[in-house]
């Protein structure tokens, strides 16, 4: 690791849904930096007196960036860190962003037994999870992966059902879906590069205690 690199502790947030709540907890415990929004359009802000580096990036890229080193730390929803199947330490649960993978089936063609869909269809933006899934059923299943807008699959006849994130069941109600089966809690999570847990150590440690105690104090 680089002395620059060594002096700075460089944090991964995404753009998007979950940056405003991740910037907003790092404020709290006194990670901050003048610019910090996701109306800027900078991809790195410093703060020089704390040597704290934020990066910016593409919500699927956190992980990306933290497996590399680039970043020492991240902040990623648990969908995406499943998905991305990348070797970092997932340190805390922020209990930010709070949604749940489910898979979930067209109202109408509802069938009786999650086995009545084996060898259907399956539209999902998160392939890995929704296989890792049904293999855990014995189901052997075809994976469409979509890019977004899944709820659509089972209306337009691409697939007999979908493995996607809910939060409010807002989309699955609109489009006429029902849940079938739940798959997992998908809260955002801190996580860090492996390497740089154990070189900056004192410091990620103390960060992730402040940040555990901003999120129990929130329950
Ligand atoms: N209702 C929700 N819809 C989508 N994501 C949610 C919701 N609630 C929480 N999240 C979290 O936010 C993350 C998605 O953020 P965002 O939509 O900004 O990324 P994205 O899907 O990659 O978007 P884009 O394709 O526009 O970059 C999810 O991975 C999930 O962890
Ligand atoms: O239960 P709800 O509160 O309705 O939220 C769930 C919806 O939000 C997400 O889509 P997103 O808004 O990220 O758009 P996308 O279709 O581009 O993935 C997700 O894929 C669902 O479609």
């Amino acid at each position: 690791m680089s002395a620059e690199n060594m002096e700075y502790l460089t944090i991964a947030l995404p753009k998007g849904k979950v940056f405003g709540k991740a910037a907003e907890l790092f404020k709290k415990i006194g990670y901050t930096a003048e610019g910090l929004s996701d109306k800027s359009r900078k991809l790195i802000i410093t703060n020089e007196s704390k040597k704290i580096r934020f990066i910016i990036t593409k919500t699927a890229d956190v992980p990306v960036y933290v497996e590399y080193g680039a970043a020492d730390i991240g902040v990623i929803g648990k969908d995406v860190l499943m998905e991305s199947a990348k070797d970092v330490y997932e340190l805390l649960d922020l209990q930010i962003a709070k949604c749940h993978l489910m898979m979930a089936v067209a109202k109408k063609a509802k069938r009786k037994h999650l086995a009545d869909y084996a060898n259907t269809r399956v539209a999902t933006k998160f392939p890995h999870i929704a296989a890792a899934f049904f293999n855990s059923k014995g189901m052997q299943m075809e994976y469409i992966k979509l890019h977004g807008s899944i709820e659509l699959g089972p209306i337009v006849g691409l697939s007999e059902s979908i493995v996607d994130i809910v939060e409010t069941g807002t989309t699955l109600r609109e489009n006429d879906l029902v849940e079938y089966a739940f798959i997992a809690d998908a809260t955002a999570r801190l996580i860090a590069n492996r390497v740089s847990f154990k070189m900056k150590f004192a410091r990620i440690s103390k960060l992730t205690e402040a940040l555990r105690q901003v999120v129990n104090s929130a329950d």
